[in-house]
């Protein structure tokens, strides 16, 4: 455990708990000194020794010192713990901000609660409360030892083969011990992520009257936490109990042996009372180890999933030193491969997503990736974000790989609003000023102008502060994308990525969506993934992303261009228009108007 603790502190924190180790090693030090002068002190009363006085002043003193020692060690121990937390915490936070985006998934997000809090207070905790009772358990039965050695070498002889037997014991039951712990832990992230998974999808459910198998979904993944809870304090019971025994079976032979040795001899029957005394001492400390050994096992798993998480590679950056170019950036994708992988695996999920994907978009220009559901366009877009790796080929920005740009520098020339548009819990106006959070007024009523939420500020009574709720529940989705339209456009970016939320598919909201291209349009480099053909009709290049091959791009010119070539994207257009032409009608439901 202390190996796994220092493993993840860094230097300050390594520095206060090894001093923090030291002040425990003194306490248990004269802890076990003042067990000792027990000894002396019942031997030197039975036989009526005046050397009875100078004993009893030296017990008194350690006695003392161990008190003031004490005091220093639980001051210090709640600093340090303080201190290791709270420090502990940040780096964790930092180091998640820079994991690749793609490390999120739901069960691995689903632990993070647990690893971050659990984590960060077990790692506070090792040092301060749990090593008291492990140094307490090791160092004052060692002086007691050595002081019942002093007296007599028989019964420090068995105190001292008892000692490796019962690590070996301690060893054994807290490894199997530990085993259970991580399966606990393995069915509880799968259980939480379950929990969060049925929670969310309430409405799909309910719709599709699949409530059954929404339960049954959620009740095996709890039914597979509740067998690895049984298991886990089963084990913990029978651990605890097995550890008590071989305690005692220590204390009874350290007993026999006194007793073997010394009730032969009746002159020396003060020193036979002691050291029965000093052989109960010598065990109080190692059975408390029994007690904390299940917070130890805990602590130990909660600091391995720290140290997991810390030693997880970030944002693997190749060259972090890199400038981009000053002025316009153009966005190139050179003969791009990707598949997406299984998340404990690097091993592809499926067929890959994209295949021999080439395109530039060159700077200042629009283009916009249109394509069948799911050919691929929002990966496009992800790879752009580096959200994702290609395992094969370049994306480019300002003609550097986007792997040899620090993440500050590549996101400090991005903006990106995604499909599933995310807002925070706030009010329209810090969802829109997290773009840039030094904006004033004036940018703010201008980015809102283009983006059609002042529509919305007007209309809603809070204006600028009505809340958005959770996740931005309390807007519609395309209340919700005009937001994120803000937000970036207010960053001001040399590149902007938009992937159209399919959640704001009518009319208002795709001339809002056409009407943001158009004013951004030749201020920036617009990557626009469109579900709305409608929306980028102007743009400078449209790019149709086929299935046949799948990952490739089929056609690519303008709108006119396109429509005049007649293929896919003209089809498509055509398809969209007549579309757009049905309505229901009372009368003759499905006719065309
Ligand atoms: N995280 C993921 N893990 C595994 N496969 C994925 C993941 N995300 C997307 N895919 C798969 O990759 C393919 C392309 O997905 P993508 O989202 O890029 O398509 P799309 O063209 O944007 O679709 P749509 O128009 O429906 O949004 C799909 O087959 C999809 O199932």
């Amino acid at each position: 455990m202390i190996r796994a603790l220092f493993a993840i502190l860094d230097g300050a924190g390594a520095r206060n708990n090894r001093r923090h180790l030291v002040r425990i090693t003194v306490v248990a030090l004269l802890e076990g000194l003042s067990y000792g002068l027990t000894l002396p002190v019942v031997d030197a009363l039975l036989r009526g020794d005046p050397a009875l006085a100078w004993w009893l002043t030296a017990l008194v003193a350690v006695a003392l010192a161990t008190m003031a020692a004490r005091r220093r060690q639980i001051t210090g121990g709640a600093a340090t713990a303080i201190d290791t937390i709270h420090s502990l915490q940040r780096r964790l936070a930092s180091h998640l901000a820079a994991l690749p985006v793609g490390w999120f998934t739901p069960t691995r997000t689903a632990s993070l609660p647990q690893t971050l809090v659990a984590g960060s207070i077990a790692a506070g905790r090792g040092v301060p409360y749990q090593f008291i009772s492990l140094l307490g358990g090791v160092i004052t039965p060692a002086v007691v030892l050595g002081v019942a050695a002093l007296a007599d070498w028989r019964p420090a002889l068995v105190m001292l083969l008892s000692a490796p037997l019962l690590y070996a014991v301690y060893r054994r039951t807290t490894a199997a011990l530990d085993a259970v712990e991580g399966r606990t832990h393995a069915a509880d992230a799968e259980a939480t992520a379950r929990v969060i998974e049925f929670a969310e999808a309430q409405p799909v459910i309910r719709v599709c009257g699949a409530q059954g198998l929404g339960r049954a979904l959620l009740t095996d993944a709890l039914d597979g936490l509740d067998r690895a809870r049984r298991l886990d304090v089963t084990r913990e019971i029978l651990a605890r109990a097995g550890f008590g025994v071989a305690v005692h079976l220590a204390v009874a032979a350290v007993i026999a042996a006194t007793a073997w040795a010394l009730l032969r001899e009746p002159t020396q029957v003060a020193l036979l009372v002691a050291l029965l005394i000093l052989s109960v001492r010598f065990a109080e400390p190692i059975a408390t180890l029994g007690d904390v050994a299940r917070d130890m096992r805990a602590g130990r798993t909660h600091l391995a999933r720290v140290g997991a998480l810390l030693s997880t590679p970030p944002l693997p950056v190749a060259n972090p030193s890199l400038p981009l170019p000053v002025g316009g950036l153009d966005l190139t994708f050179r003969d791009v491969a990707f598949a997406y992988t299984a998340p404990a695996s690097d091993a592809p999920v499926g067929p890959p997503v994209l295949d021999g994907f080439d395109l530039h978009v060159p700077a200042g220009t629009t283009t916009a990736i249109v394509g069948p559901s799911g050919a691929g366009k929002s990966t496009v877009l992800r790879l752009a974000a580096r959200f994702a790796d290609p395992s094969a080929g370049q994306v480019l920005l300002g003609g550097v790989d986007v792997r040899d740009l620090d993440p500050d520098t590549l996101y400090g020339a991005l903006a990106v609003t995604l499909q599933d548009v995310l807002l925070t819990e706030h009010t329209i106006r810090d969802n829109i000023l997290v773009g840039r959070p030094d904006a004033d007024q004036a940018s703010l009523d201008r980015v809102a102008a283009l983006s059609g939420v002042d529509e919305m500020i007007n209309r809603l009574p809070r204006g600028w502060d009505t809340p958005v709720g959770d996740r931005g529940a309390a807007l519609s989705g395309g209340e919700r994308q005009r937001v994120a339209l803000a937000r970036a456009a207010l960053q001001d970016r040399p590149v902007i990525l938009l992937d159209e939320a399919t959640a704001a598919l009518d009319p208002v909201n795709e001339r809002i969506v056409a009407r943001w291209i158009a004013g951004l349009s030749g201020h920036a480099t617009l990557l626009v993934v469109a579900h709305q053909l409608h929306t980028i009709a102007a743009a400078d290049q449209i790019v149709v992303l086929g299935d046949d091959p799948p990952g490739r791009i089929a056609e690519h010119g303008t709108h006119d261009e396109l429509m005049a070539r007649g293929g896919r994207y003209a089809r498509m257009w055509g398809m969209r228009t007549a579309a757009a032409g049905w309505r229901l009608n009372p009368r003759s439901e499905g006719a065309r108007s």
